[in-house]
């Protein structure tokens, strides 16, 4: 049997408006976009509720995830949404969205990850794998917790931080369903140039292996 595609997840920057990402998002799409991600911390509910419709008209509306905001997530009937440390927990975020809708929930070490799997998470972020601009001064965790929590859960784990296209195959090595990307994506000067890189990456990454 073919493998699943491997998953290409797009986070959204927090620096950009709105107008720029529907720009990012549609190029990134026909790059080979699996999801993206909305992550933005600062926007109210009503903002991203906007954000959520205005993307809903340029890419499938199953492929947009809600970061924290499960209650938007719900309500505009997105493909799921991502829960941060401070967010509800999967058991909680269950409770209000459709059984279709994702629940994603980002994890740092073997512990927190075996807590979101038995409470009911879809899939995790483990991060950050390598040197991240987005966490600047915190060590990279590398990909050895990671193989490990790749064993010990039944759920995809999707690798992140300071993910490049040559870094792929170690990321998919550790055992990984995907990537999620943030800066790779959202500072690239062709978003679908950048999104294609991956994808290729993504799709080939066993013959890159060293
Ligand atoms: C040990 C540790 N704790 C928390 C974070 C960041 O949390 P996360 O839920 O991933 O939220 P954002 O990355 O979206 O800010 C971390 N990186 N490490
Ligand atoms: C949002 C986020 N969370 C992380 C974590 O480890 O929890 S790393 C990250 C951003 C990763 O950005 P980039 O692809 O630019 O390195
Ligand atoms: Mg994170």
């Amino acid at each position: 049997m073919r493998p699943a595609c491997p998953e290409l997840h797009v986070i959204t920057s927090g620096r950009h408006e709105r107008d720029h990402v529907l720009r990012m998002a549609e190029a990134a799409n026909k790059g080979g976009m699996t999801y993206l991600h909305i992550r933005e911390k600062h926007r109210t509910a009503q903002e991203i509720a906007e954000w959520v419709e205005a993307l809903a008209g340029i890419i499938p509306r199953v492929q947009i995830i809600v970061n924290d905001r499960v209650d938007v997530a719900a309500a505009y009937g997105c493909g799921g949404s991502h829960l941060a440390y401070h967010s509800l927990s999967p058991e909680a975020a269950r409770r209000i969205l459709r059984s279709n809708q994702l629940i994603g929930r980002s994890v740092h070490s073997l512990e927190e990850a075996c807590l979101a799997a038995e409470q009911g998470a879809d899939y995790l972020l483990y991060g950050h794998i390598f040197a991240s601009g987005s966490k600047p001064g915190l060590a990279p965790r590398g990909t050895e917790e990671l193989r490990t929590i790749v064993s010990r859960v039944d759920i995809p784990v999707i690798g992140l931080g300071g993910i490049r296209p040559e870094l792929v195959p170690q990321v998919m090595g550790a055992g990984c369903k995907g990537i999620a990307v943030l800066s790779g994506i959202t500072d690239a000067e062709d978003y679908y140039k950048a999104a294609r890189a991956y994808r290729e990456a993504l799709d080939h990454w066993e013959e890159n292996t060293g």
